[in-house]
């Protein structure tokens, strides 16, 4: 297939003149959208999401479960309170297609779904997406009673055979690839006439705040699950088979997607204010307060949102971003940048994310003149002066922002296809000359 032209597209990533000083509006979470999407499908009554995320994943979303029978009105709300999705849950119908194109959050989340309608779902997407790994939600859902036809590799294109109804109950897994296995099982199992006891076996399980999403926003419409948080045995999860509840819920903005314009902050040493930062969240993006404080800003969480100011400095880091690997990309961009090395740990799964983001991160930031070195389980950055050139971003979102963060400090950066932040933040160019008043 020929290449889109906006594909390969190169966009001239902006020099920073100077310290930024900018309040940048983050449009909402991808995560909690599409959480907030598939269980408002499943709930007994209409709900409301108040400005959800609209890019490629969240529409992709709303696309499958309108094509299983969901109704999903689109408005906007007086008085500035932006746009808002009414979910209107029905039966769920197959036969349905679903493209899920490189969404994990679709890839996974909706098989469960679809095990629930009366009739064949067919699920295919991206090439990207035949490789990311399935095979924790394939295998589950057949031990669970689902009859799913896929080409015996566990993982795309596959077809799952709605049968109306789920048995559920207990199942073990290796969820050591994705966090998403494990919130794909549970999201659904309200539905499931026993529920699901899922037990993870694997020797690590990534991203535990998105675990923690499933089960907030499980319990806050009426669903009974029972954690290790909670008192339970280590790494198993209980849902009690039960109606949900139709939600009004506004959409938090998304804390990854608000990374880079904290780290243009950092980067410049200037100052970003993003408005509605919540107080409380399980959204991974709240511990960049943390991790770009210790990198060199400061940041005041007021009632309006987040305040974060950069000193001027760039420091090096040792972490793990093992909970938070959606995050790695945009801080081996800052640490490329720093006074001195980084170290980022525990995030090995990420070679099976939307790219291999280890392989990409060291190519890039390397042919830029940097020294990145990967390791088992992450990157070792040591900070060497950088000159511009194009910076490759594989259609992932987050290499695309990466690769704009260093932009800022190195001229003639030159980012292919910036047009693939559609994943998650289609304004992604406006917001960020906006952000440098360009
Ligand atoms: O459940 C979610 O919304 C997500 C979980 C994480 O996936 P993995 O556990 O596969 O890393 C994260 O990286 C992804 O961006 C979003
Ligand atoms: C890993 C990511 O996405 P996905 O939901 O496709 O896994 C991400 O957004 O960084």
């Amino acid at each position: 297939m020929a290449p889109n032209p906006a594909d390969t597209a190169l966009w001239p990533a902006p020099h920073a003149s100077g310290a930024v000083d900018a309040t940048v509006l983050v449009p909402g979470s991808k995560s909690v959208t599409n959480r907030a999407l598939v269980l408002a499908s499943l709930a007994s009554e209409p709900g409301w999401l108040r400005r959800p995320l609209r890019s490629r994943d969240t529409l992709l979303m709303a696309g499958a479960l309108r094509a299983m029978g969901i109704g999903i009105e689109e408005g906007v709300g007086p008085d500035g309170s932006g746009e808002f999705w009414r979910v209107l849950p029905t039966g769920l119908h197959g036969p349905a297609t679903v493209d899920v194109g490189n969404a994990g959050t679709v890839m996974r989340f909706l098989p469960p779904v679809a095990a629930l309608a009366d009739g064949p779902v067919r699920f295919d997407g991206d090439p990207r997406s035949y490789v990311r790994p399935l095979h924790g939600v394939i295998d589950a859902l057949r031990v669970l009673g689902a009859r799913i036809d896929d080409d015996g590799r566990g993982a795309l294109p596959l077809t799952v055979h709605g049968g109306g109804a789920l048995d559920g109950g207990p199942v073990s897994i290796d969820a050591s690839s994705s966090s998403q296995f494990v919130s794909a099982l549970l999201l659904s199992a309200p539905r499931f006439n026993q529920g699901v006891e899922v037990r993870h076996t694997g020797s690590t399980l990534p991203s535990l705040p998105h675990i923690l999403m499933t089960v907030d926003m499980l319990r806050a419409v009426g669903a009974q699950v029972d954690t290790p948080e909670s008192g339970g045995e280590p790494n198993v999860w209980r849902v009690t088979p039960g109606a949900l509840l139709g939600r009004d819920l506004t959409i938090e903005p998304d804390l990854s997607n608000a990374q880079p314009f904290l780290a243009a902050a950092l980067v410049t040493g200037g100052k970003v204010v993003v408005p509605a930062w919540p107080e409380r969240t399980t959204q991974p993006g709240d511990r960049l307060r943390e991790i770009f404080t210790e990198m060199g800003g400061s940041c005041e969480l007021t009632e309006y949102g987040l305040e974060f100011t950069g000193s001027g400095a760039i420091h090096g880091i040792d972490v793990d971003l093992g909970e938070v690997g959606e995050l790695t990309p945009g801080i081996a961009a800052v640490a490329a940048l720093a006074d001195s090395p980084s170290t980022l740990r525990g995030v090995a799964h990420l070679r099976l994310h939307e790219t291999d983001r280890l392989a990409a991160l060291t190519k890039e930031i390397n042919e830029l003149g940097g020294d990145v070195t990967e390791t088992a389980d992450g990157l070792h950055i040591r900070p060497r002066p950088l000159h511009g050139g194009v910076f490759h971003t594989y259609e992932d979102h987050r290499m695309a922002t990466a690769g704009a963060i260093i932009g800022l400090a190195v001229e003639g950066v030159v980012i292919e296809n910036v047009a693939t932040t559609a994943k998650t933040l289609p304004d992604f160019p406006e917001l960020w000359t906006g952000m440098l008043g360009i």
